[in-house]
């Protein structure tokens, strides 16, 4: 049955889901990397597609920006959709040193400044973390595939654009990149009982003011999504 934010039916998506933030790289996905994609969510332009990888059923849905957006769509993939497991595939702004522009990061864990876990009542702080068979499976997928990767802890901030910058002091604690959306698909796969990874491309480096192009986040990141496509039909 259709959701406020999906149209698909039951059955209309994949056991494994690929999902970028920005609807139009899940359509630039199905159109370059599955056979027979069919589109089955138009809801709001976030556009959702499943077809084949390699003969392997796979979709891949846009989550919008942001933890509040990606809680939505990522529930409703897990509850209302029978879901298994979601590959975010995301961009990323470089924090730590030694990460520059275009480099591949596979997120072990998820901090974050969101309050999302207080849903959860728990008397304490939950560390949000990846789903290990799948990060295994990625990192073994990327080196076969001969794309670098670093693994690492992401930051997932509720603050695009935020003055002065909290980054250096995530860089202190070793985060290697920061996005938006990581630390709640992670607890959203933890209190459904199903899995998650993310992996994101760096597309700018905010502490040393160095940026890709729209046009590049948009369609040329493959590097990412060879890996989570590999992955999810491995
Ligand atoms: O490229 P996506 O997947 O949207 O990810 C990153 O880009 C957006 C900010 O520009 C945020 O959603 C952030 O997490
Ligand atoms: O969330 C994001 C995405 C890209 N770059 C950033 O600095 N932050």
């Amino acid at each position: 049955m259709a959701t406020p934010h999906n149209a698909a039916a039951k059955g209309d998506i994949a056991k494994t889901v690929l999902m970028p933030g920005d609807p139009l790289r899940a359509k630039f996905i199905a159109e370059h990397f599955l056979e027979n994609a069919v589109c089955y969510n138009t809801v709001r332009g976030m556009y959702g597609y499943t077809g084949t990888y390699h003969g392997v059923p796979v979709s891949v849905q846009g989550s919008g920006m942001g933890m509040p957006s990606i809680g939505i769509y990522s529930y409703e993939l897990f509850h209302e959709y029978d879901v298994d497991r979601i590959l975010r595939i995301g961009t990323a702004g470089g924090v730590a040193d030694h990460i520059h522009l275009r480099d591949v990061v596979l997120g072990q864990a998820a901090c974050t400044d969101s309050n999302y876990a207080a849903q959860y009542h728990l008397a304490g702080t939950y560390a949000p973390i990846a789903s290990f068979a799948l990060l295994e499976q990625a990192y073994q997928t990327a080196g076969r595939l001969g794309i670098p990767v670093h693994v690492g802890n992401l930051l997932s901030t509720d603050v695009f654009y935020n003055e002065p910058s909290p980054l250096p002091q995530w860089a202190k604690m070793g985060v290697l990149a920061t996005e938006m959306e990581s630390a709640a698909l992670y607890m959203n796969a933890a209190a459904a009982g199903k899995e998650a990874l993310c992996i994101v491309t760096v597309s700018d480096c905010p502490l040393r003011g160095e940026s890709t192009t729209a046009e590049e986040r948009q369609t040329s990141f493959t590097d990412m999504m060879r890996i989570a496509l590999e992955t999810a039909c491995a």
